[in-house]
């Protein structure tokens, strides 16, 4: 990495992020699919159900699937030829932040670090070297006093900021905005990771907002607790983010999306600190301000400090997964649970291109028996059951309770499962379904290696138009990505992901193999645009969790319309007039440069 400036710093502390994450790609370093060396995908490292496993199958999946030849290679540039440009100057921010003992660096890497989060683009960007612009100084408050003094050197020398937790963002939500001419300051919350305390009469924790998920959660099982809030991306993304984003995670039917399970909330804006002046389970004080905090994306101030429900550890966790013929079966059998309200902790359904892909990553087995009762199942289901192999899909479920809660759940789930054709598949296979989604977040690097661009996307939409908005969102991805140019198959599947009384979360996958485009990443921006216009005429949202951030903004206005927009943009001007915090997502700022409104 080149860079013709000179580096200033103090008190730097060591970070994971600096240390064990990939700088150009999803997670730890040492954790990636890889071809081995008798050409099979395999999985490195140590850290998950697969790694050190050999995936057969895979390959001939991926190959035929997206039309990929794996022995073409798309490399990435490397680290070191990555030249980053000098940081806007700001001499007078640089001495408030010594005078201050405020952690701070505008060392090249760790700016580069912070600069993204894990859209394609953002990939796409740092594999090519082409991040457009970069914040220019990174800073680590200790405090909830250090936030309010970083803002208050912001207001007084002319600068920006940008919050970032887990830097797990998919919505391009950290990206520096390349029309912003004053320094921008990467407000990074890793050193605010502290529990800091656990009211076990009230069952709630305090915690600070950088705290990591998975950190969180460790610390609260080893006292016999669970927060209940697993998002995909737990490993890394904080407390502070899944506030900021509105995050939802898997287990959200028996403990609550974030918004659920949040009692208070600290959040530190140019005007000074809102904070409510109780804890208390609920509050018929007006509109309830955490509602402005919640999904605000770092544009209106820093939340500092979280109050979160925890949850004893169930007595028993137990995994189970469901086969049936088709996807409506199986959306179907979804809508009768949420109606019955009997859904387990987490239960999600794939389409048959992810059921299909899912059993393309099983992994070599290791015991010929093993393999034996698979061989034996898929007899079953299409020989003696008659399920089609190309219409086939599956469902895993995750049960969380007292020995008889999940004896019940599992039974009633099992017995209304039939009245859908629904096969039991098992717990083994919901097992390995729901622990997979952790390691399937390493597989766009993969398909990146070999020209393939792919990204997931999620909307929430009513019982009623479920169906209809899989088929044509599919379906139009397909059309969409042939009149592109696209010359192979594309990966275009989705899953049902959580489900409520009114409706349901749709995630849908698309991939395709963009070797011999020459514009690759418009061509999947237009098929991602398209696909969201019609997800938005089938009744679907613009966002489920993953939020607006810029990439979705085009569409604030129909979601919320003008109204709603000028109350958004009334609250942004009260509580941050000298737009601080510039990272222009969810609205445009009147008079800002970005401004289209
Ligand atoms: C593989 C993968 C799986 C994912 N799975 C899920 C999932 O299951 N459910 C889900 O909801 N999302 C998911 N996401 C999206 C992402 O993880 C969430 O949006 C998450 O809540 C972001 O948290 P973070 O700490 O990484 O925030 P960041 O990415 O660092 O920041 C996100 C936004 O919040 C702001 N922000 C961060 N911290 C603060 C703070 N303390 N104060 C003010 N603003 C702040 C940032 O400025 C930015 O605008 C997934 C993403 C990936 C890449």
């Amino acid at each position: 990495m080149s860079a013709s400036y000179q580096t200033i710093e103090h008190d730097v502390p060591q970070s994971y992020r600096d240390q064990i994450l990939k700088w150009n790609g999803w997670g730890y370093t040492d954790s990636q699919f890889a071809i081995n060396k008798d050409g099979h995908v395999t999985f490195t490292g140590d850290k998950y159900d697969i790694s050190g496993k050999v995936m057969p199958h895979f390959r001939p999946w991926f190959e035929n699937y997206l039309g990929i030849d794996l022995n073409y290679v798309s490399p990435a540039q490397k680290l070191s030829d990555v030249v980053i440009d000098a940081p806007v100057e700001n001499e007078d921010l640089i001495e408030f932040l010594q005078e201050n003992n405020i952690s701070f660096s505008n060392a090249a890497k760790i700016r580069l670090m912070r600069a993204h989060g894990h859209t394609v683009h953002d990939m796409v960007n740092l594999r090519e070297g082409k991040i457009p612009r970069l914040p220019d100084v990174v800073v680590w408050p200790k405090t909830e006093q250090e936030i309010v003094k970083i803002i208050e050197g912001a207001m007084s020398h002319n600068c920006a900021i940008i919050p970032i937790g887990g830097g797990t963002s998919v919505t391009n939500a950290l990206d520096t905005p390349v029309t912003e001419k004053r320094a921008v300051i990467s407000m990074d919350m890793a050193l605010l990771d502290k529990i800091l305390w656990i009211d076990r009469e009230n069952l709630t924790c305090r915690a600070q907002a950088g705290i990591v998920g998975q950190s969180l959660e460790r610390q609260l099982n080893k006292k016999g607790f669970t927060c209940g809030h697993e998002p995909d991306s737990i490993e890394f993304s904080t407390l502070g983010g899944w506030v900021s984003t509105r995050a939802s995670g898997m287990k959200k039917n028996k403990y609550g999306n974030i918004e659920d399970l949040v009692v208070h909330i600290n959040f530190v804006c140019p005007k000074g600190i809102i904070q409510k002046q109780c804890q208390v389970p609920r509050i018929s004080s007006g509109p309830d301000i955490h509602q402005v905090i919640l999904g605000s994306e770092g544009t209106f101030g820093v939340v500092s400090e979280v109050t979160i429900k925890i949850f004893p550890l169930p007595e028993v966790k137990r995994y189970g997964s469901f086969v049936f013929p088709n996807f409506e079966n199986g959306v179907n059998f979804f809508r009768e649970v949420a109606s019955r309200r009997i859904q387990p902790a987490s239960l999600r359904l794939m389409d048959n291109d992810q059921f299909v892909m899912g059993q393309a990553l099983k992994v070599a087995s290791d015991s010929w028996w093993a393999s034996l009762k698979s061989s034996v199942s898929k007899m079953y289901i299409t020989s003696w059951k008659g399920f089609k192999v190309d219409e086939i899909c599956a469902a895993t479920c995750v049960y969380e309770g007292s020995r008889d809660e999940v004896d019940q759940q599992e039974d009633r789930l099992n017995k209304l499962a039939e009245v859908f054709q629904g096969v039991i598949g098992g717990e083994e296979n919901g097992q390995y379904g729901y622990r997979l989604t952790f390691a399937i977040a390493y597989l766009r690097d993969l398909g990146m290696n070999h020209g393939v661009l792919g990204e997931s996307f999620e909307t929430s939409v009513p019982w009623d138009k479920v169906l209809s908005l899989c088929r044509n969102v599919k379906e139009l991805m397909r059309r969409e990505a042939k009149a592109q140019g696209v010359k192979h198959p594309v990966l275009a599947s989705c899953r049902v992901t959580q489900v409520y009384d009114a409706g349901a979360c749709v995630y849908f996958y698309f991939g395709f193999n963009a070797r011999g485009l020459s514009n690759g990443l418009q061509v999947y921006d237009r098929i991602e645009t398209a696909a969201r216009d019609e997800i938005i005429a089938c009744g679907g949202s613009i966002s489920h969790h993953h939020g607006v951030g810029k990439i979705r903004k085009q569409w604030m206005l129909t979601t919320n319309g003008a109204v709603g927009i000028a109350l958004l943009k009334a609250i942004k001007s009260e509580l941050d007039p000298a737009n601080i915090f510039a990272n222009a997502n969810l609205i445009d700022i009147i008079g800002s440069p970005h401004s289209k409104l």
